[in-house]
């Protein structure tokens, strides 16, 4: 298969296994995101992509070619790091055809690519500039231009934009969506932070501790989380989730009950699970002084305000559920009615962990 693909991967340290048995495909000249918590093993699977560290165990294949033993020279790859590493001596332009020239490419052919990559990132005006005489986002932008330059088929990018603020990772993300565009490069770009998983992933590889927990599309890894793990993980505030018995087309939490629709409870009594766990997203609670229909009762705890909405903590059937709500008048202490949208909820094998899947998927 052309792109890259894990075959049984296994990474350790020593004694230290990092990655236990990883199998992944990334399709030729997508944008897939590794997501995952610190230390999960995402910059070390890059790593291993680039060629800078040796697999353990299994098959790593690129564009269809194994490569456990070719050298990372060899690899056709392009990476930009968080620290991008400019020579400081150099000027701009000189730090972006640095690798060109070293490798001996033609001087016409340097200029076009030059001239490519200095338009799609707007670079003309600082090409004659030391790194130090640079903002940060310009710097970056070179570090991304002398990786572009290279026009290699893997593109891999480890939290590149985690130095830049806000405003600028919004446009520095655009550039990048445009160098893809154009270049259609098989990109791999590692980051914990899941907003620019989600903006900026065609799918995303969801790692826990060395293992893949999902592959899947931003849309079906927030709507259709295959386990407990990544239904916390991705979202902010993150999924509630709540222990369940299942009663007679009803979910027992604590002492309280919400009643599933006919086609929940059809899925519920044909799965193998014996005990549930209740997820619903935070936006996806309904929260009202009177009484909703096929709600539970709770009491407010606090109000964060979160920018653009609150989020309502609440105690509810022995447990601690946020939901999000557009006023902050809810005060410390008062009984509210907190009603789950039935199109939301996610049903957990408790023992496994694992969705039991969703009616009708
Ligand atoms: N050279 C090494 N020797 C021993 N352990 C290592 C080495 N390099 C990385 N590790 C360990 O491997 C694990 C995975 O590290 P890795 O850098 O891949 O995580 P990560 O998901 O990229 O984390 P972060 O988001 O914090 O960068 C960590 O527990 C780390 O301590």
């Amino acid at each position: 298969m052309k792109g890259i693909e894990f075959k049984n991967v296994k990474k350790a340290y020593g004694d230290t296994t990092i990655i236990e048995n990883l199998n992944l495909k990334i399709h030729e000249g997508e944008r897939l995101i590794l997501l995952g918590p610190s230390g999960c093993g995402k910059s070390t699977m890059l790593r291993m992509i680039a060629g800078f560290e040796k697999i353990t165990d299994g098959d790593l294949y690129m564009n269809a070619n194994m490569v456990n033993e070719v050298p990372s020279g060899k690899r056709n790859v392009a990476m930009v790091f968080q620290n991008y590493a400019l020579y400081p001596h150099m000027t701009a332009e000189e730090n972006i055809t640095y690798g060109l020239r070293r490798n001996k490419v033609n001087k016409q052919e340097i200029k076009r690519r030059l001239d490519s990559v200095v338009e799609t990132l707007l670079l003309e005006p600082y090409l004659k500039r030391k790194p130090k005489d640079l903002s940060g986002g310009q710097r970056q932008r070179v570090a991304l231009a002398r990786a572009v330059v290279k026009e290699s088929n893997f593109f891999l990018l480890d939290e590149p934009l985690s130095n830049l603020d806000a405003q600028l990772r919004v446009s520095a993300r655009k550039e990048l969506m445009n160098i893809h565009h154009t270049f259609k490069q098989t990109m791999v770009y590692v980051t914990h932070d899941q907003i620019e998983a989600m903006t900026f992933g065609e799918r995303i590889a969801l790692m826990n501790k060395g293992e893949l927990q999902m592959l899947d599309t931003p849309e079906n890894v927030y709507n259709r989380p295959v386990n407990i793990f990544t239904a916390k993980f991705i979202g902010s505030p993150p999924t509630n989730i709540m222990d369940m018995v299942y009663d007679n087309g009803k979910a027992i939490i604590g002492n309280q009950s919400f009643t599933f629709d006919t086609k929940w409870v059809k899925h519920i009594e044909a799965s193998n699970a014996t005990d549930f766990v209740f997820g619903i997203r935070p936006e996806h609670l309904q929260i009202s002084k009177s009484p909703l229909e096929n709600a539970l009762k709770g009491k407010v705890k606090y109000v964060e305000n979160q920018g653009d909405q609150y989020a309502v903590f609440i105690d509810m059937a022995n447990s601690e559920v946020i939901a999000m709500s557009n006023s902050k008048d809810w005060n410390t202490d008062e009984v509210i009615f907190v009603q789950p949208m039935a199109d939301h909820i996610h049903i957990f094998d408790k023992a496994t962990t694992n969705s039991i899947g969703y009616p009708g998927v």
